[in-house]
């Protein structure tokens, strides 16, 4: 059954009495995956996938690239291994793409096949069908493509891929991962240099990953800001990825092991990419006790473990241009927060208004619903903890969105009342294992009964 027909499945989150102990590794960088599966898709010869998110998320795209005849298959190992046929090796999807609740997925497979002259259409769940795509449209246009689209460019949509594509230099409107990549990827199968600008940096894994497989990928810090050029159609060849743990997963069992007395976690293998750790860099602010060990680079990516203790947090004001490089950490931020003595203002958040949901929002509500003093603006978001826990109690709605779902669930570890979503099943989309991995390292996640 698909995440849109299945039954909510509301959770309860009760203290965690005992402390938050343990060793565990969380699942793969869902970034890192989806991208690995589509790279993966047009090397020549294979590549080995270790580590994979077998997330919602990323098996819709693992589908959609099966449609776009760039299978990869799960072997009985657990690895995943696809067999490209080379840049151009795409063929037409004869059926509509369903992405479900993946903006990543979309968006780069919108790029990926806007260089072919295939026409390739694209749905999503109810999430996903309120999701701005004209930052995407608009720059695959400049390049030859046509997007059909609902108003404001959302999908269902349709992408009328060219076979004359152009190469184009763009600096990017929004701060965004997701939308330089989508130009990176129309740029593999265009003939020339397609640069993309990023007046702030966002996360490289595009970059990195497109360096390892082979491809001319040149980097420069220009006035405008960071510059990446693609030489298109290089010759890539299959490779081995290991996909570290993704450090927005582990940003739920930081937050835990913060919030709640005792605790002491050791968390393995997660990504340290240096634009992906504005959360840890804002809980040292804050007075986390938190260390790294062990780094090393894997397969092109920074990894390491984090050591964890509970302790006392002070409120901090994080800055805007911090924003990207912990774009999704903000909802489980504000929750940690919530336990910290002093205000927090975090600033620069007008993406967070268009995620799976209205992530702002949804925040603010939640917690003014668990006894928490909180204000929004536009683009910003200020929690007043008192270094007390917070009275929960609240059942929130999630609207279709795992981050805020996580959140709220570790909110409840350690607030005076439990907290209840109205539905976890929107957490498969980049985390399924979260509650038996969390109910493993001390809290009591539990399927509410009506
Ligand atoms: O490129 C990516 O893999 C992602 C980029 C970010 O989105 P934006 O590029 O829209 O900021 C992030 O929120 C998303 O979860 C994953
Ligand atoms: C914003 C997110 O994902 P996506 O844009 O891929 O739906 C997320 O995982 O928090």
């Amino acid at each position: 059954m698909s995440k849109t027909q299945s039954l909510p499945r509301p959770l309860h989150s009760g203290t965690a009495s005992k402390g938050i102990k343990g060793r565990i590794r969380v699942p793969g960088d869902k970034s890192i995956s989806h991208r690995s599966l589509m790279l993966g898709a047009l090397a020549l010869g294979e590549t080995e996938i270790h580590g994979l998110l077998e997330g919602e998320d990323v098996l819709r795209t693992a589908e959609a690239m099966r449609l776009l005849g760039g299978a990869a298959e799960r072997g009985e190992d657990g690895v995943w291994r696809a067999r490209g046929r080379g840049i151009g090796g795409l063929r037409e999807a004869a059926e509509v793409l369903d992405l479900g609740n993946a903006g990543t997925g979309t968006r780069l497979l919108m790029g990926l096949v806007a260089a072919y002259p295939m026409v390739t259409f694209f749905t999503g769940d109810a999430s996903l069908r309120s999701r701005p795509m004209a930052r995407v449209s608009d720059p695959l246009k400049l390049m030859g493509a046509q997007v059909i689209a609902r108003q404001g460019g959302r999908p269902p949509l349709a992408v009328i891929g060219t076979k004359d594509p152009l190469p184009i230099t763009y600096k990017l409107p929004v701060a965004s991962a997701q939308v330089k990549s989508a130009i990176l990827l129309a740029g593999l199968n265009t003939p020339g240099v397609t640069t993309v600008i990023e007046p702030e940096p966002t996360r490289d894994h595009t970059e990195l990953m497109l360096k390892g497989f082979g491809a001319k990928l040149v980097v420069e810090q220009t006035k405008e800001g960071r510059a990446v050029s693609l030489t298109g159609q290089p010759e890539i060849t299959g490779r081995k990825i290991v996909v570290p743990g993704d450090p927005s997963s582990a940003a739920f069992p930081i937050a835990a092991a913060l919030v709640v007395q005792g605790s002491e976690l050791t968390i393995e293998n997660v990504g340290l990419n240096p634009h992906r750790i504005g959360l840890i860099e804002t809980l040292l602010e804050m007075g986390a006790d938190i260390r790294i060990e062990n780094e090393r680079i894997e397969a092109g990516e920074r990894v390491g473990d984090l050591r964890v203790k509970h302790g006392a947090l002070r409120g901090v004001t994080v800055p805007p241009e911090r924003a990207p490089s912990m774009i999704d950490e903000y909802p489980i931020l504000s929750v940690i927060a919530a336990y910290a003595e002093g205000e927090t203002r975090m600033l620069g958040l007008g993406e967070l208004r268009v995620k799976e949901s209205d992530r702002l929002g949804a925040m603010a509500r939640g917690l003014k619903a668990c006894g928490v003093d909180v204000s929004e603006g536009p683009d910003w978001l200020s929690v007043k903890g008192t270094g007390k826990p917070p009275a929960g109690g609240a059942e929130i709605a999630v609207n279709l969105d795992h981050r805020p779902a996580m959140s709220f669930l570790v909110l409840g570890l350690a607030a005076r009342k439990p907290v209840t979503i109205d539905d976890g099943s929107p957490i498969d989309t980049s985390f399924p294992t979260f509650v038996d991995l969390m109910n493993g390292i001390g809290t009591g996640i539990r399927l509410q009964n009506r």
